[in-house]
C-alpha cells in the first residue's frame, strides 16, 4: 500500500504565525502532492501547474492545456482543495484555469462546484494552451508512469509479475499475456473477453495487460476504463456539447481495455459503445473487455454489443485452490514488506487464511488488507480477533455480500443526492458528506481495498479514501446520533 499520507504527515509545520510566500505555498503544495501521488502522477499532472492568485478565500492555479485542467479537475479535484485548505487556512475553493498563451493571462474555471460551465469555458479542443495544445495532451496523457489517455489512471500495481498463476487462471493469463506481447496486432484474441465471478482477479489482469501495453516500444495509445466511467463520461461529454470531441479521442486509440461490462447501462450510451466497438474491431485496434459473466449472459446489454463481444475469445477465470490463495498472500506480504520493513506476520497466520478464506481473492486479500490496516494504526491483530475477522469473512460469502454498487445506491437514496454527484468532483458539504459516508461504509462492509474504493468512486486516490474514513471514523466515536444513523443504512444495505 502506498503509505502517502504518512510521508505527507512527516512535512515540517511552518512556526505558527509565520506568514508563508506563494513561493513556500508552492513548494509545500508540491511537496504533499508528490508524497501522496507518487514522483510520476505528480510530474505528469501537477508538474506544470503555477499558483496565479491566494486571497479571499480562493486559491487560483494554471496549467498550460485544457486537457490537464479537465484531468485535474476530475480526479484530483478533492486531494488539491484538501491541500490547500491545510497550507492556506481559510481557502474555501481552488479554480484551476488554463494558461493563455499570452504570459500571465488565464481562463478561471472552479475546480469545485461548477464543472460543466467550467468545462464550457475552456473545453478540451480550445487552442488555450502554449505551444501545440494536442501535442501537451498527448504528452500530458502519457507520463512515464504509464497512466492512458482518457480513460481511468493505471494503478501500478497490477502487474503480470505479481499475478499469481494456478489452474483456476492459467489460460486467461496466457490469452492476457500473448495480447499484451502483440499489442494492436493481436487480431487472433480480438475482441478477448475474460470472465470470472467477483474477486477473482478480472481488474488485476485487465489492467496488468494496460501496464505491459503501455509499457510497449511502438508506444499504442491505450485507455482502461470501466464501463461506469465510460457512462459518466459520455453523460458528461453530452452534456458539456463535447460529444465529438469525445467520440473521437476514443476512436482515435490503439487497444481498450474495459472493465466491469456487466454495469453498461442506458440505450444511447449503449448505442455509442456499440459503434466504438465495431470501430475499433473493424479497424485491427484491440479490446480487452471483462464482466462477471459470460457475454452471451450480460442480458442488460445490446444484443449488437453483447454479440459483438461473443464473437472474440471467451475465458473464464474460477476460484483460487489453496496454493494460488497463499501465493496471492505471500505477493501482499512482500509489497508491504518493502513498504514498510516493520510489517509482520506469522506464517502460521497466512497458512490459517489460505486454508479458511476459501472464496476469491479479494477476500484473500480483504483479510490481509485488515490485518495490515490494523498494523499500520499499531493495534495489531490478536489470535481471537484473527478468528473473529476469518469468521466473518466466511460467513458473507456468495450472494449475501455487499457490493460498493449497493453501498452507492443506498447512500444517494438516504441523502437524497445523486450517484453521479458522489462520484463527481463536487465539493459542496451536501455532497462531500455522503461521499465521505460512502467511502467508510464500503471500507468497513466490504473487504475492497482503498486503492479499489477510490477508482470506484470515480477515480480517486487511495489518501482521499482513507481520509474519509478516518474522519467519519472519528466523527462517529464522538457522535452517538452518527453513529445510529452508520448503523440504519448499514442494516438497510444488509437487507
Ligand atoms: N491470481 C491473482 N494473483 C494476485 N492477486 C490476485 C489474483 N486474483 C485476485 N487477486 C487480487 O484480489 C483483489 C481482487 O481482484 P480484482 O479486483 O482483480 O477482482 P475482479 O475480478 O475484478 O473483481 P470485481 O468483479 O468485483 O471487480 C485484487 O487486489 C487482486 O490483486
Amino acid at each position: 500500500m502506498h503509505s502517502g499520507m504518512n510521508d505527507d504527515m512527516q512535512q515540517q509545520p511552518v512556526p505558527a504565525g509565520a506568514k508563508k510566500t506563494t513561493a513556500e505555498i508552492h513548494d509545500r503544495v508540491n511537496a504533499r502532492l508528490k508524497a501522496q501521488l507518487g514522483q510520476d502522477a505528480f510530474a505528469s499532472w501537477f508538474g506544470r501547474m503555477q499558483i496565479d492568485e491566494i486571497g479571499r478565500g480562493t486559491v487560483r492555479v494554471s496549467v498550460p492545456t485544457a486537457f490537464l485542467k479537465t484531468w485535474i479537475r476530475s480526479h484530483y479535484a478533492d486531494a488539491l482543495a484538501a491541500i490547500f485548505a491545510e497550507e492556506v487556512p481559510g481557502t474555501l475553493r481552488v479554480d484551476v484555469a488554463v494558461r493563455s498563451a499570452v504570459r500571465g493571462a488565464s481562463l478561471p474555471s472552479p475546480v469545485a462546484d461548477d464543472p460543466a460551465g467550467a468545462a464550457q469555458a475552456a473545453p478540451m479542443s480550445t487552442k488555450a494552451a502554449e505551444g501545440s495544445p494536442r501535442q501537451a495532451e498527448r504528452d500530458a496523457a502519457r507520463p512515464s508512469g504509464g497512466a492512458a489517455e482518457f480513460g481511468s489512471p493505471l494503478d501500478g500495481r497490477y502487474l503480470f509479475s505479481n499475478f499469481v498463476e494456478g489452474a483456476a487462471n492459467r489460460v486467461a493469463l496466457a490469452a492476457a499475456k500473448a495480447v499484451a506481447e502483440n499489442g494492436p496486432q493481436s487480431v487472433r484474441f480480438n475482441p478477448l473477453f475474460i470472465h470470472a465471478s467477483v474477486g477473482l482477479g478480472k481488474t488485476h489482469l485487465l489492467q496488468a495487460i494496460a501496464n505491459a501495453c503501455v509499457a510497449r516500444e511502438d508506444r499504442p495509445r491505450v485507455v482502461y476504463l470501466t464501463a461506469e466511467y465510460f457512462m459518466w463520461r459520455f453523460a458528461t461529454a453530452i452534456r458539456d456539447n463535447q460529444a465529438l470531441s469525445f467520440k473521437e479521442n476514443l476512436r482515435g486509440i490503439d487497444i481498450l481495455v474495459i472493465d466491469d461490462m456487466q454495469f453498461l447501462q442506458g440505450k444511447s450510451i449503449q448505442q455509442e459503445f456499440c459503434h466504438l466497438l465495431n470501430a475499433l474491431i473493424d479497424s485491427a485496434r484491440l479490446v480487452v473487455a471483462a464482466a462477471d459473466r459470460p457475454a452471451h449472459e450480460l442480458e442488460s446489454l445490446d444484443p449488437r454489443v453483447r454479440s459483438r463481444l461473443a464473437g472474440g475469445v471467451g475465458i473464464e477465470m474460477a476460484a483460487p485452490d489453496f496454493d494460488m490463495r497463499k501465493g496471492i498472500l505471500e505477493a501482499r506480504i512482500q509489497q508491504m514488506h518493502a513498504e514498510d520493513p516493520s510489517f509482520r506476520i506469522e506464517s502460521g497466520t497466512v497458512e490459517t487464511i489460505a486454508r479458511r478464506v476459501v472464496g476469491s481473492g479479494r477476500d484473500v486479500e480483504g483479510a490481509f488488507n485488515q490485518i495490515a490496516f490494523r498494523h499500520s494504526v499499531g493495534q495489531p491483530l490478536s489470535p481471537e480477533h484473527l478468528d473473529d475477522l476469518l469468521n466473518s469473512i466466511t460467513r458473507t460469502g456468495g450472494e449475501k455480500r455487499v457490493r460498493v454498487e449497493d453501498i452507492l445506491r443506498f447512500v444517494s437514496r438516504h441523502y437524497n443526492v445523486s450517484k453521479t454527484d458522489i462520484l463527481s468532483a463536487r465539493r459542496t458539504r451536501t455532497v462531500v458528506r455522503p461521499r465521505q459516508i460512502a467511502m467508510y461504509l464500503a471500507k468497513t462492509m466490504t473487504p475492497r481495498s482503498l486503492p479499489e474504493i477510490g477508482r470506484r468512486f470515480g477515480g480517486r486516490d487511495h489518501t482521499t479514501v482513507l481520509h474519509a474514513v478516518r474522519k467519519i471514523e472519528a466523527e462517529r466515536a464522538g457522535d452517538p446520533k452518527l453513529g445510529e444513523e452508520l448503523d440504519l443504512i448499514r442494516r438497510m444495505i444488509e437487507e
